[in-house]
């Protein structure tokens, strides 16, 4: 076997932290180097996730320390706004290492790659600066993509969420007490998402999220005004052409449901619909439905795709 990539992980405590030790530790070319965590450190990562083979102990590492340990890529999933000291302790001690963040901090940088592959994998590729996508800007940019060229108007999409997406750190979104029989609607327009999407769409989107009491999973429907008529069947053709080749990309009729995303690897699209009604003229609106693992596809699996993409291998190895 060849050597292993190794790979340093900050935050390893957290939500999408524990998914990444789930699929570092099922990856052929990928070794755990370090797990940092100041709450865990001294426990043995094996505790809270098995799967880890590489005997990693949680370590509580400056960003100096992280710099100087060896690692060939080092993933942030730090909340947002915690990534800056990270990156530029390694700009200066090893510059050339790869740096895939999971936070929001750098998805609106230049500099910086956005990791999306099904929309963008030739821009990735052998990079070494990655912002992984928000979970629900994966799942709103994968159901308009296909349509931009089509666009009448704005899209308008209605999005749920897990509690998980709301990371450990206490807030009323993860509270389970206020979540218990509850839909929490919240950051109604401006959502970091909702800008997210419009700049990497190139075009105006809005966006409205809700969280709820299931741990994971993430349901959005989209509807998308067209600037001229479509049938169904050109619609479910369009996207048919679009994600043919992408194995995380699975098409179906039917609406998918929130189950149908919990726990699958990639985003599930449905609901294929188009409405005649268009007060304004044009082509009415089409209506997309997607459901995905806001902590798989939404960013441990998209993470891993970004890996595998930055170190020239093939981009579903560890993932199918
Ligand atoms: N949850 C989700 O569905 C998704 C999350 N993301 C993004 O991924 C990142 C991680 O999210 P998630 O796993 O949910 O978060 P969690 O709240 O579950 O975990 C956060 C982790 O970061 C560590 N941490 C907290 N503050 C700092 C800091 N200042 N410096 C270094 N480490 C810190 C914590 O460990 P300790 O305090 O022990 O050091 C913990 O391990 C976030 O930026 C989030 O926005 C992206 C897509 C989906
Ligand atoms: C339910 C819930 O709170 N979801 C989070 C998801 C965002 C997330 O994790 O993404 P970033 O990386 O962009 O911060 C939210 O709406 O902020």
């Amino acid at each position: 076997m060849s050597t292993p990539f190794l790979v340093g992980l900050v935050g390893a405590r957290g939500h999408t932290g524990r998914e990444l030790i789930r699929l570092i530790a099922g990856h052929p070319e990928l070794m755990l180097a370090y797990a940092v965590s100041r709450e865990f450190a001294g426990r043995p990562v094996a505790e809270v996730a098995p799967e880890d083979k590489d005997e990693c102990v949680f370590e509580a590492l400056s960003p100096e320390e992280v710099a100087k340990r060896r690692a060939d890529v080092v993933i942030l999933a730090a909340p947002d706004g915690a990534a800056a000291p990270y990156v530029e302790a390694i700009e200066a001690h090893a510059p050339g290492r790869i740096i895939i963040d999971l936070s929001a901090d750098y998805r609106f940088n230049d500099d910086w790659a956005y990791g999306l592959p099904e929309l963008n994998r030739k821009n990735i590729a052998g990079k070494t600066r990655i912002a992984n996508p928000g979970c629900y800007a994966t799942a709103i940019q994968l159901a308009i993509g296909p349509l931009v060229p089509k666009l009448g108007g704005i899209p308008s999409v209605f999005g749920v969420s897990g509690y998980s997406g709301a990371g450990t750190k206490p807030s009323p979104k993860n509270d389970p007490e206020r979540l218990k029989d509850n839909l929490m609607p919240y950051a109604l327009t401006g959502h970091n998402h909702e800008r997210e999407s419009t700049r990497h769409l190139g075009t105006k989107v809005r966006f409205s999220p809700h969280v709820h009491p299931a741990f994971r999973g993430i349901v959005i429907t989209a509807h998308i005004p067209l600037a001229d008529k479509m049938d169904v069947a050109a619609l479910t053709q369009l996207f048919e052409e679009k994600y043919a080749r992408e194995p995380l990309i699975a098409l179906r009729n039917a609406p998918p449901e929130l189950k149908d995303g919990t726990n699958r690897k990639g985003v599930l699209l449905g609901g294929f619909t188009i409405s005649e009604d268009s007060p304004n003229g044009g082509g009415g609106h089409a209506v997309v439905v997607a459901a995905e693992d806001n902590l798989l596809k939404g960013a441990a699996v998209q993470a891993v795709q970004n890996i595998n993409l930055a170190l020239g291998l093939e981009e579903l190895k560890g993932i199918l």
